[in-house]
């Protein structure tokens, strides 16, 4: 390192007190236990699930209370505990209806939510901890938590606060300020394997959350990726996230939630279908709309006319891009006209009114105005491209991190176990250099705008060799036209079994230089069959696969309501959430199972983390600095 960059360095440190200040802490953080990271996957717009196991943590301040308080609060006042710490606000007002919120009531929760917190936040530096602080009652919190109230000359000081709290009106503001902090000192990491979007009806509502949380990543999933390439400008993507989103009947996450004026798409559809059932578009119904609400009969329509659209913006894309190979998926294409067929196939629905059978990937001026309209709004919604662009900064194809290598579906493998190698734009890549270039090109087509690297975004959505789809086909044409389930099957890439040998994942792993006793790949994407016998854990314990189902229309088939992951010093355990009711009603008593898989003995310390090398790094640098100083 040379000398410039040592005096650049001086400037942050006045004297060498300072510096040796900062290495005596840096010494002493090493030797404190690891922060607890949480994975999540496949939350498909499921935000009260999702909202509930971040707030309590996947249950675990429910467990933190139960150590804590297991011997002075009844089940029941634990409980109570519990919701407030979730849902302060609401907790709080339904208390004032009934009458509940006295003084002695919030005197004693203060008390209590104080002493919680001291309990959670000890295995913390006080500099890590205070960092969590928001700008409310700075310090007021500081006193409260690092002052004993059983210290006698202090007792009366401390009391003193909160009563003052409870007198000035300001109980209702501290308690949320407190257990906010209560919640995200639980959670020091946050890691979504993918696939927020599409299916459940509040992805805004998730992603929202998420843009509020100080520490989190996202490894971008197929439904992710989707939305990222119509917000950056392909207009096959625009129609594929509307054509999802109606199929589900998510008419207040689009128009509501990110402000997409559906009326064009609306009054399109009513006059083009007008005498056509639709019968084979009805949406699929698992949440009604409180503000858009739009018959199922109309919904259809939309669904149908929009779906029209994207097969034709997927075949003009299709041919433009033939290093992509994907013409037999160029459906109006593949369509004989005459005997209404395709692949040999009869159509169960043959009325195409805008679809010209000599030139049929040609949009009509309308369906061009109705696509236009709404790829504008998606450029334009300010909500939608704030939560984009926090999926670009905060997210990834894939993150290593302790030992972890996290992406949401697969690294395309040949039969023989070797990795794909897939052509883009002339040059071949395989492993993590297909990862790397993929990544590279997502954001090339966000920052750019450059045309190829958006048919790009469209070939990670759909793609044979996506590593973010990794299966043949993704049959949404099939799905509605035909009846030979044949032509419907979507075969999973050759990854899906081999990952089951440990070599594999080894293999996987050697090549991401993913190093170290304990190391695992995180997958999310394909919903774990519990049910069927299905285990989340694979490869002899080194890949575990965390999709089970948070997403309600899956739940039927994993029989339950998804994995999260949770990492902390003791150990890597896997949290079993029953289904969606339990989660979202049996908000205070929620505890899911958990199964400690990787036990940690001894207990990780953050020296034994990637932090703890960087913080080792930073060591050596203050060092050579004080050497130097003097001569600066
Ligand atoms: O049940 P839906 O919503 O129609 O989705 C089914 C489609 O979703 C996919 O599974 C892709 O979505 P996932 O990434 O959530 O698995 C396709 O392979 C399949 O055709
Ligand atoms: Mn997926």
């Amino acid at each position: 390192m040379d000398e410039n960059y040592f005096k650049l360095l001086k400037e942050y440190y006045p004297s060498k007190a300072d510096i040796r200040s900062e290495l005596i802490s840096l010494n002493a953080k090493l030797y404190l236990p690891k922060g607890t990271e949480y994975f999540f996957s496949d939350v498909h717009g499921e935000a009260p699930a999702f909202l509930q196991l971040l707030k309590s943590a996947s249950g675990n301040i429910r467990e933190k209370i139960s150590m804590h308080f297991g011997e002075t609060l009844l089940k029941d006042e634990q409980d109570k505990l519990a919701e407030l710490i979730y849902n302060p606000k609401e907790t709080l007002h339904q208390m004032e209806i009934n009458g509940e919120l006295t003084e002695d009531y919030l005197t004693i929760t203060i008390h209590r939510l104080i002493s919680l917190f001291r309990f959670v936040s000890t295995k913390y530096a006080k500099t890590y901890v205070r960092k969590k602080f928001g700008y409310l009652f700075t310090d007021i919190v500081d006193e409260l938590l690092y002052t004993n109230d059983s210290e006698f000359n202090k007792k009366q000081y401390y009391d003193k606060l909160v009563e003052n709290i409870v007198k000035y009106d300001a109980a209702e503001e501290f308690i949320v300020t407190i257990t906010t902090l209560i919640q995200r000192i639980s959670v020091d990491k946050l890691h979504v394997v993918g696939d927020i979007y599409d299916r459940g009806p509040s992805p805004q509502i998730i992603m929202d959350e998420l843009l509020t949380f100080p520490n989190v990543d996202i490894q971008w999933g197929n439904h992710d990726i989707e939305w990222m390439g119509a917000v950056a400008g392909n207009k096959a993507l625009v129609a594929a996230c509307i054509a999802n989103a109606i199929s589900y009947n998510n008419f207040d996450m689009l128009e509501d939630g990110y402000g997409i004026n559906l009326r064009p798409l609306y009054e399109f559809a009513i006059i083009t279908y007008k005498d056509d059932p639709c019968k084979l578009f009805m949406p699929r119904i698992f949440d009604k709309n409180l503000y858009d609400n739009i018959s199922s009969e109309i919904a259809a329509k939309m669904f149908k006319a929009i779906s029209i659209i994207r097969y034709k913006l997927d075949g003009k894309l299709i041919e433009r891009n033939p290093d992509f190979s994907m013409e037999d998926r160029n459906f109006l294409k593949l369509i004989d006209y005459e005997n209404m067929t395709y692949k040999g196939e009869a159509l169960k629905d043959s009325n195409f009114p805008t679809v010209d059978p000599k030139n049929p990937l040609k949009l009509t001026k309308a369906e061009q105005t109705v696509i236009d309209t709404l790829s504008l709004d998606f450029k334009r919604g300010v909500k939608l491209n704030r939560h984009i662009e926090f999926l670009y900064e905060n997210g990834a194809l894939y993150k290593i991190e302790n030992g972890s290598l996290l992406f949401h579906a697969c690294l395309p493998l040949n039969k023989d176990g070797t990795f794909t190698e897939v052509d883009i734009c002339g040059k071949k890549y395989k492993g993590k250099a297909l990862m790397d270039k993929f990544d590279q090109i997502s954001r090339n087509a966000y920052y750019k705008g450059d045309e190829k690297s958006l048919d790009i975004l469209w070939y990670l959505f759909y793609g044979r060799y996506s590593p973010l789809f990794g299966k043949s086909q993704f049959s949404y044409f099939e799905n509605i036209f035909i009846e030979n389930k044949e032509l419907k099957k979507e075969i999973y890439n050759p990854y899906y079994s081999l990952s089951e040998k440990e070599e594999i994942v080894d293999m996987i792993l050697d090549e991401f230089r993913v190093t170290g006793e304990r190391r695992r790949i995180v997958n999310g994407h394909v919903p774990v069959k519990t049910i069927k016998g299905d285990n989340p854990i694979r490869a002899k314990g080194k890949l575990y696969v965390i999709d089970g189902g948070i997403s309600k229309p899956y739940q039927d088939k994993t029989g339950i309501a998804g994995y999260t992951l949770v990492f902390n010093s003791h150990a890597v355990s896997l949290a079993e959430h029953k289904n969606y009711k339990s989660i979202t009603d049996g908000v205070s008593s929620y505890r899911p199972n958990i199964r400690e898989i990787e036990v940690l003995h001894p207990r990780m310390l953050i020296k034994d983390t990637d932090e703890g090398k960087t913080i080792r790094k930073r060591i050596e640098v203050l060092e050579e600095l004080l050497k130097k100083y003097d001569n600066l």
